[in-house]
């Protein structure tokens, strides 16, 4: 493969050492060392994970270049053992590789799953666990507790997409027959920890029999146990099916899915398999990433307490303090949506996003890449760079103000938490309405401050990095409940007209 690449114009990078490539050089918070790299080598540079050639693009106009000019040479997804061994053989749509099976999951999950009538239809599921949360924080804040929020924004977030996609909530006591809560909490974890790691036979394949790090047996094992739950779940949904006969009216996404297995005029066949890796990839793609935004964005204001006031006068002015904010309040809320986009610029959820792989010789800016090689896109770095953000590291969500025009859709390339193209996230308005949603009510619920004795100059900002990229510390803060009492009943108000 290297001596192959003798006869390319790659990328300018750094030389690689046999076997290892330049993994020497990476770190565990690859990103940054990956941003330092091209500062020397250019903002299209290739580097060697083991023996696998990345190109990675690390300003605007590279991701632009890579991601819509030639969208169609790295839309694949390199072909990683997580995805054959927890993915069902890639039957999801994340790790499925490009053709008729995930051009046709993208259009199912667009039209049919999360689309915006589907969306809607949820949208009292997000409001109760909003408010259940609110509730638990408005217990503990009585109780003059401090809060670590982490937790609670994961559950908040795999409550609703476990309602969402399997109609409950599947961690509560007596959910299930087949997992306990404890079991259904590891397997989670689990699935984090190994869709987090890199499993060193994927980059040095001679290597992949010996199963050094143990990777593949663990992800063996935890498949076997998802596999029993989710034949669990689809079982439960087959039999409410056989049960109410001809007044079935399918009430969540694994519903949907089930119907459209059975569609005979799809173009590609959607085994039980599939279905199944398709409820791993909301779990997986749709929980941490959510939760993850929203730590950063309440750390970032914590740490910016000017900032903090706007954004709550902000909501005294538009909301008041006799409701809770809603998902409708979200657009007349312009300083909460530029905090929201400030937070993504310098936290992306993914700080490279998720790895692409080349289908076909192309030549980008002049240089040549060839089929196979990884393509990697460092938002971070682009987040980050000088030339197109004044003072970078600081958090000013004003800047928004004046550019109201950039958004996180995909269009403008020196901001792209959510990717772009036509493998960009097909989450992105769940996601949007969980960290808007979220955001507002707690800091429209609980004026918060950082713990007794900690100074905003000592609030730790350091990050790591797993699937998705966490803060090292978690955050925790001290609430003061703001609005009259019944606000924090688990019962719903009624959605204002
Ligand atoms: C704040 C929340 C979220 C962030 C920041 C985020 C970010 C991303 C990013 C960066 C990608 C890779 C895009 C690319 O390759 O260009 C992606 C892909 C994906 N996301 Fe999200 N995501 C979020 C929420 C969600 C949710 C809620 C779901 C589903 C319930 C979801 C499902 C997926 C799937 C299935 C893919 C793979 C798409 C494909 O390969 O065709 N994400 N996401």
């Amino acid at each position: 493969c290297r001596q192959n690449s003798r006869k390319y114009n790659l990328p300018p990078g750094p030389r690689p050492w046999p076997v290892i490539g330049n993994l020497n050089l990476l770190g565990p918070l690859t990103y940054r060392p990956l941003h330092e790299l091209s500062l020397r080598y250019g903002p299209l540079m290739s580097v060697w994970v083991g023996s696998v050639r990345v190109v990675v693009g690390s300003t605007a106009d590279a991701a632009r270049m890579l991601l819509k000019t030639n969208d169609e040479a790295f839309i694949d997804r390199p072909r990683l053992s997580i995805g054959r061994y927890l993915f069902y053989n890639y039957s999801d749509m994340f790790w499925a590789p490009y053709g008729a099976y995930w051009s046709q999951a993208r259009k199912l999950w667009h039209t049919e799953l999360l689309s915006e009538r589907q969306l809607k239809l949820h949208e009292h599921v997000r409001r109760e666990e909003v408010k259940a949360m609110l509730r638990d924080l408005h217990a503990a804040s009585s109780m003059g507790r401090v809060v670590a929020f982490r937790d609670h924004l994961f559950m908040l977030n795999l409550n609703v997409i476990s309602r969402m996609v399997m109609g409950k909530k599947y961690i509560a006591e007596g959910a299930s027959s087949v997992t306990t809560p404890e079991e259904f909490r590891w397997m989670i974890d689990e699935l984090f920890v190994v869709s987090g790691s890199l499993n060193i036979g994927d980059v040095i394949p001679w290597l992949n029999p010996l199963d050094l790090q143990g990777y593949i047996g663990r992800t063996k094992r935890l498949s076997r146990m998802m596999d029993r739950f989710l034949e669990h779940v689809l079982d439960e949904h087959t039999e409410r099916r056989r049960r109410e006969g001809d007044g079935f009216v399918a009430k969540d996404m694994v519903d949907l899915l089930l119907q459209l297995a059975e569609d005979p005029n799809m173009e590609v066949r959607i085994q039980r398999n599939g279905v199944k890796a398709f409820i791993l990839d909301t779990i997986s793609a749709g929980t941490d990433t959510s939760a993850v935004t929203i730590e950063w964005a309440l750390s970032e204001l914590l740490k910016n307490p000017a900032a903090l006031t706007m954004a709550t006068e902000e909501l005294d002015r538009v909301v008041g303090r006799d409701r809770l904010p809603t998902e409708g309040d979200a657009s007349s809320l312009p300083f909460l949506q530029a905090v929201i986009k400030e937070s993504m610029r310098l936290h992306p959820a993914t700080p490279l996003l998720s790895p692409r792989r080349c289908q076909r010789d192309a030549v980008v800016d002049g240089y040549s890449i060839p089929a196979g090689t990884c393509v990697a896109v460092n938002v971070w770095a682009i987040g980050r760079d000088p030339s197109v953000w004044e003072e970078p590291n600081e958090f000013r969500p004003e800047r928004f103000l004046d550019r109201s025009t950039v958004d996180v859709k995909g269009q403008n390339f020196e901001l792209l938490p959510f990717g772009s193209g036509r493998r960009m996230c097909p989450g992105i308005g769940l996601g949007l309405k969980m960290v808007q949603l979220t955001l507002s009510n707690l800091l429209h619920a609980f004026a918060w401050r950082l713990p007794d004795g900690m100074t905003v100059e000592e609030l730790n900002m350091e990050e790591r990095l797993r699937f998705t990229m966490p803060r090292m510390i978690p955050l925790e803060a001290a609430g003061e409940s703001k609005l009259a009492t019944h606000l924090y009943s688990a019962e719903p108000e009624p959605l204002p007209m």
